[in-house]
């Protein structure tokens, strides 16, 4: 363990400084891309500006034959493409114990890593993977000359990151966010789901039976509801993210044609507290974008309480119900949310009637 005096010092002579807080840019779609399929790469210049993310997938999705070509056509994207202020480039490498993570570490700090904000790594077991990351890209930022530090984004696909959760949080300042990732963690934990996130119609509860009618011939069959699989794994990856100050999301929705679905789970994890999710394919930016932006009646109904509360202590009645000082800091949450999204999407800030004052401050 480091001692806490030393925890903000650079890793490596030369490299950059490391943060002290998680830039609050807005990410709430993160769009993933093969970066060795031509036709999705020809795309991605005109998505600059239509995501808060774009991400050149090297890891699982992009076939063992094609890692070399992944790994170049990232970096011939980043060369060429100009991602503006509101558009930020990641990048998913390659498993830690896989051939392939060490050369996408080296090649795209030292070629394109002025350009990349986020190394999200897959399978992240605990605080060693990080530690590990942490001090080679430290070396191949001063390498490369790098004046800012590159931050990590970890996955969480692991029995073993899962128990694990807390300490891979707080294992480094360049630490940006958590993702779930729910079809390698259901394999690993032996789940019986075969789908890549959302529910399960087999996960429920079901209504108790009339009179001892446990079979329901007398009264009719009992009503079944369904209970999301994922709700234990997201909140506690929403603390131990919330404890470290880092950012969670929720991560892939496999059923691309389920968009109803899609914007359920999405919504789940927005109202736990993650700040955004992947997108696998066009069809989802526009949901992820919705869902994870609050609605103009939650942001009016946040700025009334905030109104009524006025010095923020005590206790007021607004429409029959009680706010004090712990309402008044969940209403700040959306507030301050909607602010920060208006800052960089003029539709937004519109339909929040965010004051242009505001909107460059
Ligand atoms: C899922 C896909 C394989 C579907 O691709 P395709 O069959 O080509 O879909 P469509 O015909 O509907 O595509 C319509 C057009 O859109 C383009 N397209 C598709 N996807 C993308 C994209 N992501 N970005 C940009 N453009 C895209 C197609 O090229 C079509 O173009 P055109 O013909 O000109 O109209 C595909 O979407 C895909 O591969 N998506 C990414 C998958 C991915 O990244 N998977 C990895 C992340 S999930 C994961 O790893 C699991 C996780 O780790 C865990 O453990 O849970
Ligand atoms: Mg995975």
């Amino acid at each position: 363990m480091r001692s806490p005096k030393d925890f903000f010092k650079p890793l490596a002579v030369g490299a950059p400084a490391p943060i002290t807080q998680v830039p609050a840019r807005p990410s709430r779609v993160i769009h993933f891309f093969d970066p060795s399929n031509e036709k999705m790469a020809a795309k991605v210049p005109a998505m600059v500006g239509t995501v808060d993310v774009l991400l050149g997938n090297l890891e699982d999705a992009v076939k063992a034959d094609r890692k070399e070509a992944a790994r170049a056509g990232l970096v011939a994207i980043a060369k060429a493409t100009d991602f503006g202020e509101h558009t930020q480039l990641w990048t998913r490498v390659n498993a830690l114990d896989s051939p392939w993570a060490l050369d996408d570490l080296t090649t795209l700090v030292t070629e394109i890593g002025d350009k990349l904000d986020v190394i999200m790594v897959p399978k992240v077991q605990g605080a060693e993977d990080i530690h590990y990351v942490d001090r080679l890209l430290a070396q191949l930022e001063a390498k490369a000359g790098l004046s800012r530090p590159i931050l990590v984004h970890a996955i969480l696909e692991t029995a073993r990151g899962m128990a694990n959760v807390e300490e891979i949080c707080g294992a480094s300042p360049r630490m940006q966010g958590l993702s779930l990732g729910p079809a390698d963690l259901a394999a690993d934990r032996r789940m019986k789901t075969t789908r890549v996130g959302g529910g399960h119609p087999g996960y429920l509860v079901r209504q108790d039976p009339v009179e001892g009618d446990i079979r329901g011939e007398v009264h009719g069959p009992r009503a079944t509801y369904q209970q999301d699989l994922w709700h234990y794994t997201i909140a506690r990856m929403v603390d131990a993210c919330a404890m470290h100050g880092i950012l969670p999301y929720y991560g892939p929705f496999g059923d691309i044609a389920d968009v109803v679905a899609c914007e359920d789970q999405f919504r789940n994890a927005f109202l736990l507290g993650c700040v955004g999710t992947w997108s696998l394919h066009p069809v989802q930016i526009e949901i992820a974008k919705r869902v994870f932006s609050p609605t103009a009646e939650d942001v009016a109904h946040a700025r009334r309480v905030v109104a009524a509360m006025g010095d923020g202590t005590g206790a007021v009645m607004l429409d029959g119900k009680m706010e004090d000082d712990a309402s008044l800091k969940q209403c700040l949450v959306i507030v301050e949310l909607a602010e920060r999204l208006a800052r960089t999407d003029p539709a937004l800030a519109e339909l929040y009637a965010v004051e242009p004052a505001t909107q460059e401050g």
